[in-house]
């Protein structure tokens, strides 16, 4: 998928919070989008699942408006999302809302426990789930559709290093298997570990978009070169 923003931008109460924005962005494995906190990286992610409005300009997904069409998309949350249900229930929430038949939605649902290691928790109320397996759930609710790209904001934040680790296992294998991600985070290591291409957000602009190797060795923008720089 092509992202295309075009003079994109996002204000509130007067004040541009976001862009203006303009990129076109192939969606190739893992993009991670990274900057320090309050940079405007969950309002970028919003932005580009088009879950808040535009102040101006056009933003697309392979020439689609994005909040005309999502379901080719996936939508991580960085705090966990649960209804008072089972974690099947949950997870089944995007097929139920799309109408499709109990039978498909019980068979859907069966390999989206599978594949995120949640079958054994399938009847269990999601609210007793830990943070990791609460996470899981959420990449197994934002598989639900065969999604081409998964859009995550910081999803291992609140996460301890083990859970971290197998969400992390699990990111990788989906994304070997072809899904692209944007992946919001303002972990470094987590960054260099994963990211093809990295998107580095300062103080709501894009101030350097580039190949993940080019960006850790040679960053251009100052900004950029600041965020590298190991403490003292
Ligand atoms: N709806 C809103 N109205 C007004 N200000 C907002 C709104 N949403 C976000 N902001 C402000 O915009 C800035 C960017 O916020 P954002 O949450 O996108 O940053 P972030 O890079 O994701 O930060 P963090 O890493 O801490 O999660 C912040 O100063 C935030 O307070």
């Amino acid at each position: 998928m092509i992202l295309s923003l075009k003079t994109a931008s996002f204000a509130a109460n007067g004040k541009t919070l976001l862009g203006p924005i303009s990129l076109d962005i192939p969606m190739d494995g893992i993009t991670v989008v990274l900057g320090p906190n309050g940079a405007g990286k969950s309002l970028f992610l919003e932005m580009c699942h088009g879950l808040i409005p535009l102040s101006m300009g056009s933003l697309c997904w392979d020439g689609i408006p994005a909040n005309h069409e999502k379901s080719s998309r996936g939508y991580i949350f960085q705090h966990r999302i649960t209804l008072r249900q089972s974690v099947a229930r949950n997870i089944a929430l995007p097929l139920r809302a799309a109408k499709w038949p109990k039978a498909k939605q019980i068979a859907r649902t069966k390999e989206l426990l599978s594949l995120t290691q949640l079958s054994a928790k399938a009847d269990e109320p999601a609210v007793v789930l830990s943070g990791g397996e609460a996470q899981r759930m959420a990449l197994a609710r934002a598989m639900a559709h065969h999604p081409k790209t998964i859009l995550m904001d910081e999803p291992t934040s609140n996460l301890d290093p083990k859970a971290t680790e197998t969400f992390e296992m699990l990111i990788q294998d989906i994304a070997d298997s072809g899904v692209s991600f944007l992946w919001a985070t303002h972990n470094l290591a987590q960054a260099k570990r994963f990211a093809k291409h990295v998107l580095f957000i300062s103080e709501g602009k894009i101030v350097e978009y580039a190949p993940a190797d080019q960006f850790f060795n040679t960053p251009i923008h100052p900004t950029c070169q600041n965020f590298l720089r190991p403490p003292l």
